[in-house]
């Protein structure tokens, strides 16, 4: 049997300091014995720095909750206001970001815009070239606007954030010394204001939040872009139609015409009826009209599976006081003519991201009525809807009030081709020349410079090339883009081209029980 190891007692500390330290009593002794100090009065000493350690802070943080309550001012905003981001970027443009030690990176736009993930992808690093953006993070920050101290404090709470800013909600809040808050509304309405400016070439589309925000108390619409305003000129319509939407529009957004409206007692809104095949420019020219007259655009989808008819009436009454309602697809489902009866196929099955699937009902007309012109609808707005059934529509979608103006939209006509071809290769009215990089006839590639003249010889009989009211500018816009440095090649293909796409039109035609076109050669 072995013997089992004598069981050594347990070394006590010898005094206070080995109890606190005795990971560092080995280091610590000699120097204490060195300079002839016992071990009980470092412990003593410690022990009252720490004490009047926290007296002091106790101290402080009274102190400054008094100061705070008697002589300090404060706005709070929260992340799901815009106004959220216009501070964050403001402060990093009065350098605030440059003197704080505590920031935060983003590689992706406030829009949610995700940068492409070159290690992913086939392209060169692009997300090398975009911008980082630093953000003040959270805690407390220092500075100074116009010779006045300001306290910035950027804290989480409670709740989701919003959409254009994923995460949890965050809060931030600037302070001020004195009883007023004049101070901090001056610095927030320059802060907004740099921001309009920073935004007036433009437009901002939003779409209402998803369900769960929207439901949540968070906002009900949601920027989804913010992109450089799209030019008039780039959207390809009969200019007797374009001119008389843009004149109507101005003179309604004029500002006497709101009290035109008033005096006479008639609800101040516009309806216009964008009607047309898929792909012909209803949604640009909306977009279009939204950058011409600097105001945003709202977009709605009535095949929006999570919208439902009780969303439409809040999501009306938030609106701007001028801005476009694109109200999109105004004659799916629940809409149609005779189906306003509340019938089993009013109810739409969807999946939402996959996982939870929910029965909707769908938005009926009295339901879209009561949104576009009720009580709580909002004054100022344009409404714009667009359908690519126009047959389909109730009479009642359609009365004056409701709609003012109505706009068709066609396939594209040859005129319209030869526009689209210019767009496509000479984007400047002002260009003489155009200097491509084309491939020379031996297959090698080089520059080539193409006079103007000659580029518009090459669309009119780009144009010849295409029949009249067959594809529509998307279509023609797509093949376009395949040769995009090369109009001679677009040129040389156009034929073949349009030949298939007749056939396959032809296909799907037959398919949907019609007739076939005649491919472009057997017609010519
Ligand atoms: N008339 C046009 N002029 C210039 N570009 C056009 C025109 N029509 C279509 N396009 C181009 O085709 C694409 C689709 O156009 P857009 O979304 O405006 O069509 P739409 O009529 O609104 O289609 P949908 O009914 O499917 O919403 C866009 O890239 C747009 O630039």
């Amino acid at each position: 049997m072995n013997a089992s190891p004598p069981i050594s007692e347990p070394e006590m500390p010898p005094n206070a300091l080995d109890m606190l330290l005795p990971r560092h009593l080995s280091i610590l002794k000699p120097f204490l014995k060195y300079i002839n100090i016992e071990a009980s009065v470092v412990v003593t000493i410690c022990l009252s720095i720490l004490a009047l350690g926290t007296w002091l802070t106790l101290v402080w943080n009274h102190v400054y909750r008094q100061v705070s309550v008697w002589f300090m001012s404060s706005v709070i905003v929260n992340s799901d206001d815009e106004l959220f981001e216009c501070i964050l970027a403001w402060l990093a443009e009065q350098n605030v970001t440059r003197n704080s030690r505590t920031l935060i990176a983003r590689s992706r736009d406030s829009a949610g815009g995700y940068v492409v993930d070159s290690d992913t992808s086939n392209f060169k690093r692009s997300s090398a070239e975009v911008a980082m953006k630093y953000e003040l993070s959270f805690g407390e920050h220092i500075f100074f606007y116009k010779r006045r101290l300001f306290l910035f404090h950027r804290d989480q709470r409670q709740g989701l954030g919003s959409p254009f800013r994923p995460g949890p909600a965050e809060t931030v809040s600037l302070t001020c010394v004195g009883r007023s808050t004049q101070p901090i509304k001056e610095l927030l309405t320059d802060a907004h204001a740099r921001h309009l400016a920073k935004e007036e070439f433009l437009t901002t589309t939003r779409r209402p939040s998803p369900r769960h925000l929207r439901a949540g108390g968070g906002r009900l619409w949601s920027r989804i872009a913010r992109r450089p305003s799209r030019p008039m000129d780039t959207v390809v319509l009969d200019p007797g139609k374009k001119a008389a939407v843009i004149s109507d529009m101005e003179e309604y957004l004029l500002p006497t015409t709101e009290k035109w409206y008033a005096n006479r007692g008639i609800p101040y809104r516009r309806g216009y009826l964008f009607y047309g095949p898929s792909g012909t420019g209803k949604t640009s020219f909306a977009t279009a009209l939204a950058g011409t007259f600097g105001i945003d655009i709202f977009v709605v989808s009535l095949l929006e599976p999570t919208l439902t008819e009780e969303d439409l009436l809040p999501l009306f009454s938030d609106l701007p006081h001028q801005c476009i309602v694109l109200l999109e697809d105004v004659d799916s489902a629940g809409l149609a003519r005779n189906a306003t009866r509340k019938t089993e196929n009013d109810f739409r099955e969807f999946s939402y991201l996959g996982t939870d699937v929910t029965r909707v009902q769908g938005i009926s007309m009295s339901g879209l009525l009561n949104a576009i012109d009720g009580v709580a609808s909002h004054e100022g707005r344009i409404l714009v809807m667009t359908t690519n059934y126009p047959e389909k529509l109730d009479e009642a979608l359609l009365r004056p009030g409701r709609i003012d103006m109505q706009i068709e939209f066609s396939m594209a006509t040859r005129p319209q081709a030869q526009e689209l071809f210019m767009r496509m290769y000479a984007h400047d009215e002002t260009q003489t020349d155009l200097t491509l990089r084309a491939k020379t006839a031996d297959g090698e590639s080089g520059e080539e410079v193409i006079g103007r003249g000659d580029l518009e010889d090459m669309a009119s009989k780009f144009a010849q090339l295409i029949p009249d009211h067959e594809f529509t500018p998307a279509e023609i816009q797509g093949f376009l883009l395949t040769k995009k440095n090369d109009p001679k090649r677009a040129l040389a293909e156009v034929q073949e081209w349009g030949n298939m796409m007749m056939i396959a039109k032809g296909r799907v035609a037959a398919l949907a029980g019609g007739s076939g076109d005649a491919p472009l050669g057997r017609s010519a």
